[in-house]
């Protein structure tokens, strides 16, 4: 329901960012000050379109030439056509002016429509080129890189951040230099015409300077303080809408509304203070250079009466002083542009400079196919430098044999996985498959003979025959068809409505969990890795769905070493060994009867997790 217009007033007026509930970090670009080695940095992303900016920069020079060529034939026709020292006007002249005048406009035209053409494919083409090395790198950052950073924080910077050096990439570098080039011609002629009238005409021009940069910065940084405003809203809004079922079951939407409601005032305050500031602009700009077109007809008046100067020579000098505010303006505007730029690329660079804590060995070799031996070898690891997530961890897997990982939360079963599929390194001891440890192999030959079933089922938005393949890209639909009956999961499939051609949301709302997990296995055979790891989903599910997928399991097992974070007592039981975790420590090992018998910490897990399912 909209509010009252008094209403609106007031809550705007009243808009208070104490009054936030959350604290949102400011993830937008502020300015800092110009760097010459992160501007050089950033020109070295134009370098491979050096050759392609050579004509651009012709047509620019062009451009300027017959800009400041057009004023002096303005003087020209006066003086020598319309009325000439003879007092007797010559149409001759006056045509064949306004020829070469239409011919310089034609050229004019067609070198600034080349270079604002060209300046934007160059543009673009560099932007796409720092996006791709950006996207690349953080593609390569590892899990501890992550561990650090909301996932928000890093899209900005892949896509608002390098946005915001597309207008200095596009128009910004030639602009600058054709305004430079611009300033510098209409100072030298209007000196070299008249020296005094010129001296006078330019008194405006620190005035201007010094009123724009001031009125500048506070309109930046107002703007900046919308920016800010508008990308907490966008924080909020992605937490809200993730976390909808939440605000929803909890009944917290009016809570959520008026929460909202602030930020929306509070960024409407802002915008509100930025525009006015904005507006503001222009008549000031325009003040001032109607102060400056008034010395130059007070004073050029006097000189044509004092016969020292000509009526033509005052037009064209109107002429380029009305040439001359809008190279100022613009650069001013790019200084700007530079000063954002530069935070946006000192974020960016910030990122490609990450390097990737696991790292590969100069001379890593590909890991040859594997038969599945998995050894740790008394491992320590930590996430936090002094806090072991692993004290002296040590397993010995044969080939073909199933693990169960089992232990309270926070018991180290899930860092033993991340270590297998190196996210991370231990800091003391070695993991090797088949004999080789896993840090002198291609992360790549690893991670492709090592298959993951995450816990939390990712599904991409696409078909599910298309997610089914994401395990093995080459798969042909018959084989998916294969690895989908498999595991079971090809009948659930069929009665969708357009069976393995229907489209799923991202991360696959509209499945079930269990269907979920069922084509999670379907792309994990497909992918026929040596080695597999499962996180099995903690989600209880029904009984018959719980046989399809304990079915779909041993034939997703089949030959396979396997690691499994194992929830179900159906699973922990079929596994050929159970490792119990605690604090980082296995505590117990061995089979399902046998720790039974111990009666010792499994025991008591078991009877205390899934007393009523053994019963
Ligand atoms: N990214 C991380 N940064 C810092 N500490 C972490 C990180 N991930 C896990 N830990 C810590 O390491 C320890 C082991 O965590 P781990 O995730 O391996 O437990 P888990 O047994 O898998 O637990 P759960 O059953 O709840 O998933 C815990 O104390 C946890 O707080």
């Amino acid at each position: 329901m909209s509010s009252s217009n008094k209403e609106l007033k007031d809550r705007i007026k009243n808009a208070s960012d104490n009054s936030e509930r959350f604290i949102y970090q400011d993830d937008e670009a502020i300015e800092k000050p110009f760097n010459w080695a992160q501007m050089r940095r950033l020109f070295y992303y134009m370098k491979p379109y050096k050759r392609q900016l050579i004509p651009v920069i012709i047509a620019m020079i062009i451009g300027t030439i017959t800009r400041l060529t057009i004023p002096a034939l303005t003087i020209m026709a006066i003086d020598k056509a319309i009325d000439p020292p003879s007092g007797d006007p010559s149409y001759t002249k006056l045509y064949t002016i306004a020829a070469i005048m239409v011919a310089l406009f034609i050229i004019q035209w067609a070198s600034n429509s080349y270079r604002i053409k060209y300046t934007n494919i160059i543009g673009q083409k560099v932007i796409y080129d720092l996006r791709h090395h950006l996207f690349q790198h953080i593609q390569k950052l590892s899990f501890r890189f992550y561990d650090k950073r909301p996932a928000g924080s890093v899209l900005v910077r892949v896509t608002n951040d390098v946005n915001a050096l597309q207008d200095l990439f596009t128009n910004g570098v030639v602009n600058s230099l054709m305004d430079c080039v611009q300033l510098v011609g209409i100072v030298v002629i209007l000196l070299a015409w008249n020296f005094k009238l010129g001296l006078a005409v330019m008194i405006t021009v620190p005035i201007m300077f010094l009123v724009s940069s001031t009125l500048r910065k506070r309109i930046r940084f107002a703007w900046q303080d919308v920016r800010k405003k508008q990308s907490r809203i966008n924080s909020h809004l992605n937490e809200s809408i993730q976390g909808m079922k939440i605000t929803q079951a909890y009944v917290q939407e009016k809570e959520n509304m008026r929460f909202f409601d602030n930020m929306n005032a509070v960024n409407v305050k802002a915008w509100n203070k930025a525009s006015a500031l904005n507006q503001a602009f222009g008549p000031v700009i325009e003040i001032t250079s109607a102060i400056g077109t008034f010395i130059l007809f007070w004073y050029g008046s006097y000189l044509i009466e004092h016969k020292e100067i000509t009526v033509g020579l005052l037009v064209g000098f109107a002429n380029y002083v009305g040439n001359f505010w809008d190279p100022i303006n613009r650069l001013g505007q790019v200084y700007n542009q530079l000063l954002v730029a530069m935070a946006s690329s000192e974020r960016i660079f910030e990122f490609i400079d990450e390097e990737p804590t696991v790292a590969e060995l100069g001379n890593a070799m590909p890991l040859a196919s594997i038969r599945g031996d998995v050894k740790f070898d008394n491992i320590i690891f930590e996430y936090e430098k002094g806090r072991p997530a692993l004290h002296g961890v040590t397993i010995d897997v044969k080939a073909g044999q199933s693990i169960a990982l089992v232990g309270h939360t926070g018991s180290g079963k899930s860092t033993i996985i991340n270590l297998l599929c190196r996210f991370y390194d231990p800091v003391q001891g070695s993991i090797r498959i088949d004999g080789q440890d896993i840090r002198n192999v291609t992360i790549d030959s690893l991670r492709s003979q090592v298959g993951l079933v995450m816990q939390d089922t990712f599904i991409f938005a696409g078909t599910i025959r298309d997610n089914i393949r994401y395990g093995r890209l080459d798969a042909t639909d018959n084989e998916i068809v294969e690895a989908a009956k498999a595991v079971h999961a090809h009948d659930f499939i069929m009665s969708l409505p357009d069976g393995y051609n229907t489209e799923v949301e991202e991360r696959g709302n509209v499945l079930s969990m269990g269907q979920r997990q069922l084509l999670s296995f379907a792309r994990a055979l497909l992918a026929d890795p040596r080695v597999l790891i499962l996180d099995e989903a903690t989600a209880s599910i029904d009984t018959e769905t719980e046989l399809r997928i304990q079915e779909a399991l041993k034939a997703l097992l089949k030959g396979r070493t396997s690691f499994m974070i194992a929830h179900r007592l159906s699973t922990i039981r079929n596994a050929d060994e159970i490792i119990v975790l605690d604090h980082g420590r296995i505590v117990e090992q061995g089979n399902h009867e046998a720790l039974i018998r111990k009666n010792g910490i499994y025991n008591g897990l078991i009877e205390a997790q899934y007393r009523f399912l053994s019963a």
